[in-house]
Order: structure tokens, then C-alpha cells, then sequence
């Protein structure tokens, strides 16, 4: 199922989209920027000030004088406030049906700008520029866009799929050590869910911002999301399916929504949730003791932990848990292990075993 050029294509009918990998973003994205110019379609980036700091020339070269909008960076940007300053940003520059908002820095921005793209005029279309390591294996791929509540994490989105992705790895040079470990989080993640040997291959050399595998790995993880969101695309089946993308994330958005957003970096607490998730599927007698040691291993050898910092209050993760979006009917689905590289949805989970895992990575 490998693609073999420098990009890779998710297939959804109408909504497909290109997937573009290289190292300098204007040699993958120069032609697209000065297709939409020629066509008469105007363009607006979102970005953030650490970026927008770190990558001044890359982004000069790329966009020249298009309107540039600058949130603030980190979790808290993803919320209602900011939403409404993008699209008062989006209709003071003209925006209309046919332009193109480009979304350039990692998941918040991704995430809030393709939800503005998502809303603004019902709808127009958006690229994703994702310049994070987590970005770049995970939240430009798929259309999921949207925000935080107080209430919860992604309380509030869309499904909008961009229109492509450029994905230059050349951006990951300015990236701090702790973002690109959050990265790994998710790459791991990808690992453990469907590929034993990307799981294998971390657990024998584990991946920095300089080993070679980096851009190949990156490919690979795109791959494995490309050809779950082309199966259910909204999240729909009834088993398995988009879900099963949320390994560990049951478990590290509670931990986000419980600290307040930003205490952990999404990919920190997925981190703690990976390990959650290996401690759950070996209490329900899927995989063994030595799995889930081997989980943790990989996690910690990633700078990632695999317990809370500080205890936080069993009942407040219970009660995020309860609002996760994979509720139905009242019922919580958890994505569980089989075994390492294959994973599957369970509804049927005891609380007491989720308490009882809750206990063991440090809630009281
Ligand atoms: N939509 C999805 O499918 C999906 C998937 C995974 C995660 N997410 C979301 O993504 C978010 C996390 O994304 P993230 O980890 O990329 O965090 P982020 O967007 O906050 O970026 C991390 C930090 O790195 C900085 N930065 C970005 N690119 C840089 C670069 N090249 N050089 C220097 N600094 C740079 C940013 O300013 C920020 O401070 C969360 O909100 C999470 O919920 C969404
Ligand atoms: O794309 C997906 O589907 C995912 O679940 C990827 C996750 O890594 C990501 O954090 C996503 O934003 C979680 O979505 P949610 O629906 O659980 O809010
Ligand atoms: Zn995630």
C-alpha cells in the first residue's frame, strides 16, 4: 500500500488531497501558492508569533506580502475568543468564497484555523503548512478542526478536510526538544495501533530530530492515517475505524481538560495516556505484563513521561472522561490493545479497572 513519489494522496471522492513531502517548503508548495495567485483566488495565513519568529525567511519566501495573522502560541489559543478574532481577521482582509486560508504552525493552529476555514462564509478552502513534528505525522492529516471548551477538549469543530498538505521537514530545525519529543507521542501511537515494525523500529533506535528515519517515519504515519480516515472518514463505524486514532487520548484529554490546557502539551499527556491504555488492555487480559513494560520503555525513551507529574483527583479525570466524544448512549468505548501493532474499540469496560489504571500512572 506504499506510495512510492513524493507524495501521497488521501482518497476521499471530491474532498482527496495531496499529501506533499520535502525538505524546503517552497520547493513543495511554490507552484500550488502561484497556481491560486494566477486563478485570481486571494490568500491569508494564520500562523503563530514562535513561528512566525523562528521561520520570518522561509514564510517571506513562500508568501511574499500575503496577510499574515499572528495568534498567540500554546493550548489556550484554541478557544472561542480566538476563533472570533480569526474570522473578524478573515473578513477584514475580503476573504471570499474563493480564497484560501493557509494554516502554517502545529495542531492549535491547524486545528483552529481549518475550523475557521470550516465556518467563514459556510466554508472555503484551506492548506495546511504544518511545521511541528506532531503536526506533521498527525493533525494536518484527516479534517478534524475545532476548539476547546472549558468543558472539554475539541468540544467544538468541523469536518473539513484541506485542500493539501505540505509537509517540509527543513521546518523542524527550530522546533524546541520538548515539542518535538510531544510529537513522538502521537508517532509512537501510530506504532502501537497498526504497525508493529514502526513500533519495533522505535523501540530499537529511538527517533530524534537528526536520525535519517525521521522523514521516512513521518511518511509512514501520514500513510497509516491516510488509509484509516479513507475507511471512516466522520468516525462513524460502529467499531474500530477512526477511533481506534484516539489510542490514549481517552486518558490525555482528561489530563488536559483537568489541568486547564497547557500544564501538559497534548502530546505529554497522550504520552501518559499510551501507558494507560497498555495497563487497561493487559487488565483486560489482552496483551501481557511485558508489553505494556515495553510501551512504557518506548515512551520514556522519548523524553515522555508515563505517570501524572503531580497526583491529580481520580473523580475530576472520571467526570472529562465521561464527556469524551466517543460516548454513545451513555457508554464510553476505549481503544484497547490486541497486541502491539493492532488495536480495536471495547465498550464493555469495567470502571473499576479504569479507576484501578487511573491509580497506577498517579491519580488519587
Ligand atoms: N486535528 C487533529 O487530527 C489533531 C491531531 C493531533 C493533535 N491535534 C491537536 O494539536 C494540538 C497540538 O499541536 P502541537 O503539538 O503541534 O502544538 P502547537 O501548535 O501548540 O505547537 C507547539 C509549539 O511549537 C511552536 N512551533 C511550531 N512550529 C515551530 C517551528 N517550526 N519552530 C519553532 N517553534 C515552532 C509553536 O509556536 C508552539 O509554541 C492540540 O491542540 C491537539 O489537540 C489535532
Ligand atoms: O484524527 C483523529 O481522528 C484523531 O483522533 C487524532 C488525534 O491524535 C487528535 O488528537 C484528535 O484531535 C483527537 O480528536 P477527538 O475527536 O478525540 O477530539
Ligand atoms: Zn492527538
Amino acid at each position: 500500500m506504499s506510495d512510492t513519489t513524493d507524495s501521497l494522496t488521501v482518497r476521499l471522492g471530491e474532498r482527496s488531497y495531496p499529501i506533499h513531502f520535502g525538505g524546503d517548503l517552497a520547493g513543495i508548495a511554490r507552484a500550488d501558492v502561484e497556481a491560486f495567485a494566477r486563478a485570481g483566488r486571494s490568500m491569508a495565513v494564520i500562523t503563530d508569533g514562535n513561528l512566525a519568529r523562528a521561520q520570518a525567511p522561509v514564510l517571506k519566501v513562500l508568501f511574499g506580502d500575503t496577510p499574515m495573522f499572528e495568534l498567540a502560541p500554546g493550548e489556550e489559543t484554541k478557544s472561542l475568543g480566538e476563533f472570533g478574532r480569526v474570522l473578524d481577521f478573515m473578513a477584514a482582509q475580503r476573504l471570499d468564497r474563493t480564497s484560501v486560508l493557509v494554516a502554517a504552525g502545529g495542531g492549535v493552529i491547524g486545528d483552529l484555523a481549518g475550523f475557521a476555514a470550516a465556518a467563514y462564509q459556510r466554508g472555503i478552502d484551506f492548506v495546511q503548512v504544518p511545521t511541528t513534528l506532531l503536526a506533521m505525522v498527525d493533525s494536518s492529516v484527516g479534517g478534524k478542526t475545532g476548539l476547546n471548551l472549558k468543558a472539554g477538549k475539541n468540544l467544538v469543530g468541523a469536518f473539513h478536510q484541506p485542500r493539501a498538505v505540505y509537509i517540509a521537514t527543513d521546518m523542524l530545525a527550530t522546533l524546541p526538544p520538548r515539542e518535538f519529543a510531544a510529537g513522538m507521542a502521537e508517532v509512537i501511537k501510530y506504532g502501537m495501533l497498526a504497525d508493529a515494525s514502526l513500533f519495533a523500529q522505535l523501540e530499537s533506535s529511538p527517533l530524534t530530530a537528526s536520525s535519517p528515519p525521521l522523514a521516512s517515519v513521518i511518511r509512514r504515519c501520514c500513510e497509516i492515517k491516510a488509509r484509516i480516515v479513507e475507511a471512516d472518514e466522520r468516525e462513524l463505524a460502529r467499531e474500530g475505524g477512526r477511533a481506534l486514532l484516539n489510542l490514549g487520548h481517552t486518558f490525555g484529554h482528561a489530563i488536559e481538560q483537568v489541568t486547564g490546557y497547557g500544564a501538559y502539551l497534548h502530546g505529554e499527556a497522550v504520552a501518559i495516556g499510551l501507558a494507560a491504555a497498555a495497563r487497561l488492555s493487559e487488565k483486560l487480559g489482552n496483551i501481557s505484563g511485558g508489553d505494556t513494560a515495553r510501551v512504557e520503555r518506548v515512551v520514556a525513551a522519548h523524553a515522555l513521561p508515563v505517570r501524572l507529574r503531580e497526583s491529580l483527583p481520580l473523580d475530576a479525570l472520571m467526570t472529562a472522561m465521561a464527556r469524551d466524544k466517543k460516548v454513545r448512549s451513555g457508554t464510553l468505548r476505549f481503544v484497547v490493545l490486541n497486541s502491539i501493532g493492532d488495536s480495536a474499540t471495547r465498550s464493555d469496560v469495567p470502571g473499576a479497572l479504569v479507576e484501578e489504571t487511573w491509580r497506577e500512572v498517579g491519580a488519587v
